[in-house]
């Protein structure tokens, strides 16, 4: 379905260093793929570079076949891929329901606002006159914000550290959401995290590290070498299995 084909990204500023380097990769409809790996190892950048945020430096992206590589942000978004931030944005002066109906304004006639917050764990009751402002909780909001992403309809949704703000107890709910909104609904989810618990959620785990991918199969695979204490999640390959870095060296 969305296809990344040997993708670099050279970011300005940053000219002759590679933060993306010939990414391989597909993703088929309808499953969760999380991409994890060690800080600064490019899995936000990968992120954009489905989004249209950045174009790549070489390589190409299909999506169901067509060429999608110089498309921007607006482009991508009107074929079906679509985003959903690290910390959700509040809007002064807008409420719940309103929210949720411009999310769906393609497709009005088939999207029930009630039955979306239904399916994020929120009682519409409570939620729809809700204004969408600090009164939120970060894990009420970050609900609103999948609901957002669902009432798109996308072919492709990303989420970058959907857990990052939220406590424990909001975590376990948000990874029950991911599993319910995975049986009932097309699309195909990647989420970047580095938690274990939305690991677990994955039909295949991708591995960066230094801008490559590391390692990538299906979810027990990974996660066991994850949990491994001799596994590693570095570009080069070595005797440790997964990669190497400065501890697996000597
Ligand atoms: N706009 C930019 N300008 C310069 N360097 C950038 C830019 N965006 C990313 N980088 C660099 O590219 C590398 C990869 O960054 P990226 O944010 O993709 O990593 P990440 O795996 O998402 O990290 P984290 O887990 O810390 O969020 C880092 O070294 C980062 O500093």
């Amino acid at each position: 379905m969305l296809e990344l084909q040997q993708v670099s990204l050279e970011i300005d500023g940053k000219s002759g260093v590679e933060i993306l380097k010939d990414i391989n990769l597909k993703f088929h409809e309808k499953k969760i793929y999380v991409v994890t790996g060690p800080n600064g190892g490019g899995k936000s950048s990968l992120a954009k570079i489905i989004m249209g945020v950045y174009n790549p430096t070489s390589g190409k992206i299909l999506l169901d076949g067509q060429e999608i590589t110089e498309l921007n942000i607006t482009e991508r978004a009107r074929r079906g891929i679509g985003y959903a931030f690290q910390s959700p944005p509040r809007f002064k002066g807008i409420k719940v329901k309103e929210l949720l109906k411009m999310a769906a304004s393609h497709n009005p006639d088939n999207v029930n606002i009630c039955d979306l917050l239904y399916d994020v764990g929120l009682c519409a009751q409570d939620y729809l006159n809700r204004d969408v402002d600090a009164s939120l909780s970060g894990g009420e909001m970050k609900r609103i914000e999948i609901a957002t992403v669902l009432a798109r309809n996308l072919k492709i949704a990303v989420f970058d550290e959907p857990e990052a703000g939220i406590d424990l107890w909001s975590f376990q709910k948000l990874a029950e959401t991911f599993k319910n909104i995975h049986t009932k609904y097309d699309t195909t989810i990647v989420i970047i995290s580095h938690q274990e618990r939305i690991m677990e959620l994955a039909d295949e785990i991708i591995l960066m590290s230094n801008g490559t991918i590391s390692a990538q199969s299906e979810r027990d695979t990974i996660l066991a070498g994850i949990l491994n204490n001799d596994a590693c999640m570095c570009s080069t390959k070595c005797a440790k299995g997964v990669g190497q870095n400065a501890e697996c060296v000597g």
